[in-house]
């Protein structure tokens, strides 16, 4: 009888030996004590700690963004008793608050006075950051029991405050889908100034956006390319909302709209370049296979498909991709994040050849671009 027929306990290699001495306490002791591995011990044991206080450190944020902090603090420095009069806490309460965020980079103090960092700035000013802090309530109540979670046990509260993605006809209630829509469009800000400076957008000359919301992303590529033509494609209960959009930012002229569903209507055609921006992502391959089938039939011959979207890091695993959108894509129940590789093999069973990474956008952890092209 051999190991390897799975009857004894295979040999432990030498990784798995170093790997059991890490985790000895006595040799974590004597580590502690040789300079070089004492810093490595230090930096690891604190990596370790953040992971565990990691809850902790949300709910900070979470209450700052409740409390309406970051924006009190971008109109004006403010003293502690200030901040706890505001926020109804009592000021040794708000203290602990405050030197908490202090800690986490998000505020500084200067005497007795609070003011933001950048981070604390950017929790202020970027697009979407704050809604989508404020929902993940959401996200955290179905994490409560994570075993149960993984097990595919819980039924998650996330599924139910995404309702559009369920059904063959998709959502038609105007109400959630507005309250939907606001925070994707904000979120979209970032996500499209991404995706436009990944891409040469020169050689297109009509894009469609399928599944592009209320158009935050073709007026976005519309106000930097004026030259193109945009269509937007969306669910009926959604598509509507994005005629304001354009009509807004001027671009009424240029764009057309187009109501149906991906999963059974064909994609109109006309648009040399399809957007996929967010949407994969929603769904599970099946559904995916559907809708890269109607994209290369609704291409003509040369053209481009391109795919934005937080991608996991398939065989390098990413903290965003892999130890968040694919725990958000789980508590949604409908899709599930992919690696860049996972998204190509879907492109070519569809009938796409080579399908190229963009380079890495600005904010890898929110978007990653892939294009390919209808090669006949
Ligand atoms: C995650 S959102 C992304 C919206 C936008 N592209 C963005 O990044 O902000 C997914 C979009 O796909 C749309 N969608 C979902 N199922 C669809 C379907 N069967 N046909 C057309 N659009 C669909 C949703 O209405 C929604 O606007």
């Amino acid at each position: 009888m051999t190991a390897r027929a799975g009857l004894l306990p295979p040999r432990p290699g030498l990784r798995q030996r170093l790997i059991r001495l890490i985790a000895d306490p006595a040799f974590q002791a004597r580590a502690a004590r040789i300079p070089l591995l004492r810093r490595i011990v230090r930096s690891e044991g604190e990596a370790m700690f953040d992971l565990v206080a990691g809850f902790c450190h949300s709910q900070v944020l979470l209450a700052l963004v409740r409390l309406d902090i970051p924006a009190q603090l971008l109109d004006a420095p403010a003293d502690t008793a200030t901040l706890a009069t505001r926020s109804h806490i009592h000021p040794d309460r708000m203290t602990v608050l405050l030197n908490a965020a202090a800690s986490l980079g998000l505020l500084r103090r200067s005497r007795d006075l609070w003011s933001l960092t950048a981070r604390g700035a950017a929790l202020a000013g970027v697009p979407g950051l704050q809604g989508m802090i404020a929902h993940h309530d959401v996200l955290y109540r179905d994490l409560t029991d994570p075993v149960a979670f993984f097990r595919g046990e819980v039924e998650t509260e996330l599924a139910a405050f995404w309702p559009y993605v369920f059904g063959a006809g998709g959502a038609t209630d105007r109400a959630v889908t507005a309250t939907y829509s606001a925070l994707m469009a904000d979120s979209q800000r970032l996500v499209a100034a991404d995706t436009i400076a990944a891409l040469d957008w020169r050689q297109s000359q009509h894009v469609m956006d399928v599944g592009g919301g209320t158009g935050a992303f073709l007026t976005a590529l519309g106000a930097a390319h004026p030259h193109l033509r945009l269509t937007l494609f969306d669910l009926p209960a959604v598509a509507p909302a994005a005629a304001h959009r354009f009509a807004q930012s001027g671009l009424a002229d240029r764009t057309t709209i187009r109501a149906g569903s991906f999963r059974d209507d064909p994609l109109p055609t006309g648009a040399d370049t399809i957007a996929l921006v967010r949407v994969l992502y929603d769904h599970a391959d099946d559904t995916v296979l559907i809708l890269l089938r109607a994209a290369h039939a609704a291409l003509p011959p040369g053209g481009r498909l391109v795919i934005s979207e937080p991608m996991t890091g398939g065989a390098s695993p990413t903290r965003a991709g892999d130890a968040y959108f694919a725990l958000y894509c789980m508590a949604m129940r409908t899709g599930h994040a992919r690696s860049a590789a996972q998204i190509k093999a879907l492109l070519t069973a569809a009938g796409f050849t080579d399908p190229v990474t963009a380079p890495t956008p600005a904010r890898a952890y929110v978007t990653s671009v892939l294009w390919t092209v209808r090669s006949s």
